[in-house]
């Protein structure tokens, strides 16, 4: 009876809770999306702008270098060896961006630089590292390296490109200066690849803590969600097994108990008392006093049995309509059959007024009990048509009696 609606909430709270968790996930994806670029924007601007004011200082440090240095005329070596010297200990490592070029684009060597440390001795692997970045990040470097004489007949100042960003990202700032003494630019790029990283490591950073809190919650949400499951399915187990009416064990249940206990007693070499206990005439006070007071006397009668029988081995349950079943077990047959007596009475003595029962002024009951030791020979559908049969007598004998 309560089954149907009990699943509807079991499905409504699973619901509940998947929607609740899908909602979270919502809005903190969409808080993430949001607050992403934003503070994407927010480090990377910060660090544009440290890393813009780091270039420009090198710009004016390089420009001033090379003012003095190239002016006058000194060879490609020492050029370079100032630089060296200028930028040693800066956030930029010489030896990454600077190399030679020529008007080609072609990172090149000059046999009398080979001294000058790493900056010079430009091996196949840093060649073709420069190579590749330029075909990548440093698509304009074959463009605005020229030919030396022109540029050295034309000026001999620096020509220093606008920094600018490039299409990953990274901002870069290329001087080229015509030297001397090869046929050659020395072309120095200074890039802010350090700024992508620093931007990775922000970047990874906030992954490091969304996706953890993500995955957090997807877990905590897949176990909450398995907790309501299972409280329901235990409420759902109890509610499968209790009569709605009168919280008693229901036929099913009392169905499944009377067979583990006729096992056990089995096992033990014991016996079972069954008793089966029928409310007399009960159709005519259904008729008289209306269903809701039948419904209400079922309760009465189920709480009085339940108050009596309390050892917990016992199982009393409602059997079916206004009948009642009581296992007892671990009892001898003429302790059962005193111990019903006893609640017959008890019945009575609630003096639920029936003024059409034949045999009492008050509701009654008459009870059928049987005892059975449990043998190989027989199975506890025997004790129940024993019980069973025992409870017509009783209602035969005039009712509101006893029979076994
Ligand atoms: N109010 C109510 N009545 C029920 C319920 N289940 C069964 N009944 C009624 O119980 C009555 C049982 O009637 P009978 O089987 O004729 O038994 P009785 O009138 O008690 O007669 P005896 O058992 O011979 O004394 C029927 O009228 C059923 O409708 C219930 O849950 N609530």
């Amino acid at each position: 009876m309560l089954k149907i609606p009990f699943r509807c909430s079991i499905n409504n709270a699973k619901q509940a809770v998947v929607a609740t968790f899908i909602a979270l996930a919502f809005v903190i994806s969409s808080v993430v999306a949001i607050a992403t670029p934003i503070t994407y924007d927010l480090v990377w601007n910060a660090l544009f702008d440290v890393a813009m004011e780091q270039n420009e200082q090198q710009a004016l440090k390089f420009e001033a270098f090379a003012k003095t240095s190239i002016l006058q005329g000194e060879p490609a070596v020492g050029v370079i060896k100032q630089f060296q010297d200028i930028f040693q200990g800066s956030s930029y490592d010489p030896s990454n961006y600077v190399c030679l070029v020529d008007e080609n684009g072609e990172v090149i060597a000059h046999p009398e630089m080979s001294f000058v440390g790493n900056v010079i001795d430009i091996n196949y692997q840093l060649k073709q590292e420069a190579l590749a970045a330029a075909k990548h990040a440093y698509v304009d470097i074959s463009l605005i390296t020229k030919n030396i004489n022109a540029d050295f007949s034309s000026s001999n100042q620096p020509s220093r490109s606008v920094v600018k960003y490039t299409e990953d990202g990274y901002m870069e700032a290329i001087y080229q200066y015509p030297l001397p003494d090869i046929d050659a630019t020395l072309w120095i790029h200074i890039d802010v690849a350090v700024l992508d990283q620093k931007t990775e490591k922000v970047m990874m950073a906030i992954g490091a803590v969304i996706i953890p809190a993500l995955l957090i919650m997807i877990a905590i949400g897949t176990f909450a969600v398995r907790i309501v499951e299972r409280s329901f399915e235990s409420k759902l187990e109890k509610q499968a097994r209790t009569d709605g009416l009168t919280g008693l064990a229901n036929r099913r249940h009392f169905d499944d108990q009377l067979e583990v206990e006729w096992k056990r007693a089995f096992r033990k070499g014991g016996s079972v008392s069954l008793a089966m206990l029928d409310i007399d005439y009960f159709k005519l006070y259904n008729d008289n006093y209306g269903h809701q007071a039948g419904d209400e006397v079922i309760q009465q009668v189920a709480h009085c049995l339940n108050m009596k029988v309390q050892r917990s081995s016992d199982t009393v349950a409602r059997y079916g309509g206004e009948e009642f079943a009581i296992i007892m077990v671990d009892c001898t047959e003429q302790e059962a059959a005193l111990f019903m007596q006893r609640l017959v009475i008890s019945i009575e003595e609630l003096q639920l007024l029936h003024a059409y029962s034949s045999c009492s002024q008050y509701i009654t009951c008459s009870l059928g009990i049987a005892t059975l030791k449990a043998t190989e020979d027989v199975d506890h559908s025997m004790l129940l048509r024993l019980a069973d049969n025992a409870l017509y007598r009783s209602k035969a004998k005039g009712r509101n009696n006893l029979c076994s």
